[in-house]
Parts: structure tokens; sequence; C-alpha cells
């Protein structure tokens, strides 16, 4: 009986995390396309003016601001950086898609 009860109420601990997990989740979708938008825009910018698609030491900022941004936060930030990596291999995958699209060559 009250094995039961603990269940049902476990159940119900339980539906009350995910409501929260599928609302961050649904905010992480939404940051990414934006993020993502912003980017392709960049992609356009760049071919435009034969700016190269990957920028390393721009990368290298970014990986120890959101490093120290995830120790703060008490995140992971091998995480946090494997993450970036993951999202900025991306975007230079669109660049170059971009780029090749438009046949832009930078020649001096
Ligand atoms: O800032 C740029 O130059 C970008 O193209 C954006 C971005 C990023 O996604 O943050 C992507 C590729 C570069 O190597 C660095 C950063």
């Amino acid at each position: 009986m009250n094995e039961e009860k603990d269940m049902a109420e476990a159940r119900a601990i339980l539906a009350g995390y995910r409501a929260s997990i599928d609302n961050i989740d649904a905010a992480l979708i939404h940051m990414l396309a934006e993020r993502f938008r912003c980017t392709k825009a960049v992609g356009v910018l760049k071919a435009e003016h034969g700016l190269p698609p990957a920028d390393p030491s721009r990368e290298q900022q970014q990986i120890a601001r959101l490093r120290q941004l995830a120790k703060d936060a008490n995140l992971d930030p091998d995480f946090a950086e494997k993450f970036l990596n993951f999202v900025v291999r991306e975007v230079i995958r669109h660049h170059e898609q971009i780029a090749a699209d438009n046949g832009v060559m930078k020649t001096g």
C-alpha cells in the first residue's frame, strides 16, 4: 500500500522534473536557432568579403570565456568546451557551404 503511494509520489515528482526538462530543451532549441540565424549572416558577410570561415583565435577566446562561465555555474568546463566546439564545427561547415555556393574566392 505504502509502496504504491511512494511510487505514485515518485512518478508525480518525475513528471514535474520532466516538464522543466521539456521547457529547458525548448529554450535550448530556440537559442540555437537564433545563434545559427546570426552565424548564417556572418557566413554571408565573410563570403562576400573573402574572409576565412574559421577564426581560431576568436575560438580560443570563446573557449576560455565559456570554460570560466561553466566553472562559475558548476557545469563541467570540458563539457562546455566540447559543446562549443561541436556547434562551431557546424557553423564552419555552413560558412564553407555559403562560400562555395557563391563561388567566392579571395584573390588578394
Ligand atoms: O566569429 C566568427 O568569426 C564566426 O564565424 C562565428 C564562430 C562561432 O560560431 O562562434 C564560428 C567560426 C569561427 O571560427 C569563430 C566563431
